[in-house]
């Protein structure tokens, strides 16, 4: 499947969609006249403009003519509208994927707006796309074909990892890694900020502590066979400093902090879901 020759057109132009389409231009090597972006106003014309991808001001019917995949970019709130500007065009023969990227729509939302339409997948990705280091969960219609799925997989894995999910698991994703940069920019602050606190100049830290966690990280990755306790242990000289650390970040409860945070996360991702 090559997907260098697919038509893709995202409806809305915000973060999110700026995330993928760059991903995709450099990451997937997908040619910008194939992307066409829809917004309602000019305001991002110039991000897309210089992208060199097509850009459609107003009219979103016109923008998915033609259309191999056409992925929702838009608010949860704004899928009834959409699709009811679009789905005269979708359920003509050309037979687009159709890709959610919206917290909390379900897919039979989008199916039941998009009048009962059921060539749909449903995706959170996350804006490490942008630098093909997304983390995206996806699950499909029952209606999709085989091949639906992989055209997901090959489609987003250009921009991250890819995994396949239940359903009613993607908002556990939208909790998790949807949210979680967010998360991790906080903890990077924060890890520049006590540097700043110890003495050491803004730029110095701020580099040290997103290098620290980068670095973190692809020890997690490139270790799927090594406990995440035992990474840590191996920083843990004992009556060294970093069981110093480490102890205080358990005393004043990371741990059970973090997990509050992406369960109140995934509770809003249902709570979105609910009100469409
Ligand atoms: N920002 C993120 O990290 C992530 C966002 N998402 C999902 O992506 C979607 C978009 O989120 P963001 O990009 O963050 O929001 P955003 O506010 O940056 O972008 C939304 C875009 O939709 C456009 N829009 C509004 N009405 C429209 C209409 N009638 N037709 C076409 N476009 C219209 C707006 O002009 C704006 O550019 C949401 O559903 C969100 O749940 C999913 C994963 C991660
Ligand atoms: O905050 C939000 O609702 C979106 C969905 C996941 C990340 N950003």
């Amino acid at each position: 499947m090559d997907i260098s020759q697919l038509q893709i057109t995202f409806l809305g132009g915000g973060n999110m969609c700026e995330a993928m389409v760059r991903g995709f231009i450099n990451n997937g090597g997908i040619d910008p006249k194939k992307i066409t972006v829809s917004t309602p106003s000019k305001r991002t014309e110039n991000t897309y403009k210089e992208l060199k991808v097509n850009h459609v001001v107003g009219d979103n019917k016109s923008s998915v003519k033609g259309a191999d995949i056409i992925i929702y970019c838009v608010k949860p709130y704004m899928v009834k509208p959409v699709s009811e500007e679009i789905n005269s065009i979708v359920s003509e023969k050309g037979n687009p994927l159709v890709i959610s990227v919206m917290a909390g729509v379900t897919i039979d939302t989008l199916s039941s707006v998009l009048n009962g339409y059921g060539r749909c997948a449903r995706v959170m990705p996350n804006t490490p796309s942008l630098v093909g280091a997304g983390a995206c969960g996806y699950a499909l219609s029952p209606k999709c074909a085989d091949t639906d799925g992989e055209l997901v997989e090959k489609l987003l894995s250009s921009i991250g990892v890819v995994k396949k999910v239940a359903e009613n698991l993607i908002d556990s994703v939208t909790g998790v890694s949807g949210s979680g940069p967010a998360y991790v920019y906080m903890f990077i602050e924060a890890l520049g900020d006590a540097g700043v606190v110890n003495g050491l100049d803004r730029a110095t830290s701020r580099a040290l502590a997103a290098q620290t966690v980068f670095g973190a990280a692809k020890m997690v990755l490139e270790n799927p066979d090594v406990h995440i306790a035992q990474l840590r242990n191996n920083v843990e000289s004992p009556a060294g400093t970093t069981v110093s650390g480490t102890s205080t970040l358990e005393k004043e409860g990371l741990r059970a902090c973090v997990i509050k945070a992406v369960t109140a996360a995934t509770d809003k991702a249902k709570e979105l879901g609910k009100s469409n």
